[in-house]
């Protein structure tokens, strides 16, 4: 089915929220879009175009670096039985400034590994003049044996696939018509079915949203319906919530899941906790000074809170309180000279938490245990993000505590999810896997899953499938 300029434009208005979304929860988009299975019926040499979770740092052995390669295999195994020819296409990484764009030549060397078979990379395959896919990839993939795999090269290396981050709303028409001009192009030369196996793949990106739209049939991997399905719906409901990091955007996820009224105990640090700080504090009255944080001389850093989002964790620790849930906060903080403040002065950046705070997030564990001694296996944690800036051995003190908390959780018999992104780096690197129940793969996709906004390509997905 060919996209349409218009049908693209509704996508692109409701992804970027100019078109009111309706509300819908994580189940109902699961609802309405296909499972892998519906895809039974395809004769053998139906060409299947899958979004894959290709953006993976390889490491030189297997189970190095390709834990999302591996989410895959289930997927692409079930095409090559069904004699499906596999394109996989997606990003890795993201453009920057005089870098080339990072090569998905290792990646399909490792699924070839994974697969027991050649995964050919197909490289150069986007006219970027016309946004069409260029005529050498029809022959490739029209010559190769059913049950072949290719990955195509990485598609943020075309400046189509990112069109839609950054653009204003006036430019969305033009943005959603190219974008169609891509998606039919790969529709008429690629393939008319698609399956979305990428659970990290949370951005606007072309490949994961306008994409579906053009296809005939379209169907969510079998692990990513699995993560969704299973952990991320089990996350719906935790009682103990984790949330730190720099970026302050996710005080509307933490926001979102205080406000369906599960949450019992909220542990905070990072950019997150310094609103909440200070929301503290003037809803008793008091001053608390955030340094850096709130001087609109850095309104440029990523650091820099501003005051809609003091005012937004004031009603968020008016809602949660009303509700009983106990905000955690930071007692003190390590600063840039590895000087340990409870207080911060105007100038001052704090880059972790301090050794207090570390005693009394663990203190709180321990309460959180006593309080729900008896009830461990139907109760819930989820941990998001880090404390503090943990890649520089001077401020990773706080983070690397944490972790050992997440281990005394799980044996004490409660479920422990931890999202992907940089929670994710952090228990890989001062834990074990099995420290925790289950850690995502992904990290951004996760906190819209959990959060404030829908999965853009779950979003995209249910709108295929409904056209199809
Ligand atoms: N004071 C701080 N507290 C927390 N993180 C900080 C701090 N200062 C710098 N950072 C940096 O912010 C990054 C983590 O914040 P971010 O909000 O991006 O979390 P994340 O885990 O990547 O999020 P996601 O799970 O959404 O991918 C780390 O790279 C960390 O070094
Ligand atoms: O690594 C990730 O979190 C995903 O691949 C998403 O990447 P992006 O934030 O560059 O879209």
């Amino acid at each position: 089915m060919a996209v349409t300029a218009e049908r693209a434009f509704r996508l692109c208005q409701l992804l970027k929220g100019v078109a009111t979304r309706e509300q819908l929860s994580l189940a109902d988009y699961l609802q309405s879009i296909p499972k892998l299975d519906s895809l039974e019926d395809l004769p053998a040499g139906t060409t299947v175009l899958i979004r894959g979770d290709v953006d993976a740092k390889v490491g030189a052995e297997v189970g190095q670096g390709d834990i999302r390669l591996r989410s895959m295999v289930e997927t692409i195994k079930f095409g090559q039985e069904k004699g499906f020819k596999q394109v996989i296409f997606g990003h890795l990484g993201r453009k920057e400034k005089d870098k080339p764009i990072g090569s998905l030549a290792k990646v399909a060397t490792r699924l070839g590994k994974l697969l027991g078979s050649e995964v050919p990379l197909i490289e150069d395959w986007l006219d970027e003049s016309t946004n069409t896919v260029k005529d050498h990839v029809q022959q490739t993939i029209g010559a190769a044996p059913n049950g072949s795999v290719f990955v195509l090269q990485n598609v943020r290396g075309y400046d189509i696939e990112t069109a839609l981050w950054k653009a204003k709303p006036d430019a969305l028409a033009a943005v959603a018509a190219k974008q169609a001009t891509f998606a039919d192009s790969l529709a008429e030369k690629v393939a008319q079915v698609y399956v979305n196996e990428a659970l990290s793949a949370g951005s606007l990106d072309a490949s994961s949203t306008i994409v579906p739209l053009a296809m005939n049939r379209v169907a969510l991997g079998k692990y990513t319906a699995r993560e969704f399905e299973g952990p991320m719906m089990e996350c719906m409901q935790a009682q103990f919530v984790v949330f730190s990091g720099i970026k302050i955007d996710k005080l509307d996820d933490l926001e979102a899941m205080i406000n369906r009224g599960k949450i019992k105990t909220i542990i905070s640090a990072g950019s997150l906790a310094m609103a909440l700080k200070k929301a503290e504090a003037l809803v008793a009255g008091k001053e608390f000074n955030l340094g850096v944080t709130e001087d609109p001389a850095h309104a440029d850093k990523p650091y820099y809170i501003p005051p809609d989002r003091i005012e937004q964790a004031r009603r968020m620790l008016l809602a949660g309180k009303k509700q009983g849930i106990e905000f955690v906060l930071p007692c003190d903080f390590v600063l840039a000279d590895a000087s340990v403040v409870e207080t911060l002065k105007p100038g001052d950046q704090q880059f972790d938490i301090g050794p207090k705070t570390i005693a009394l997030f663990s203190q709180k564990i321990g309460d959180f245990l006593t309080k729900h001694k008896g009830q461990e296996s139907t109760t819930v944690a989820f941990h998001n993000g880090v404390f503090g800036m943990f890649e520089d051995p001077r401020f990773e003190a706080g983070t690397k505590a944490f972790i050992g908390q997440l281990k005394r959780l799980t044996d004490a018999g409660i479920k422990v999810y931890v999202g992907g992104g940089e929670g994710g780096t952090a228990l890989e690197r001062y834990g074990q896997p099995n420290w925790v129940t289950h850690c995502f793969t992904a990290g951004g996709t996760v906190l819209n899953a959990l959060g404030s906004e829908p999965v853009p390509y779950l979003v995209a997905l249910r709108m295929a499938a409904q056209d199809a």
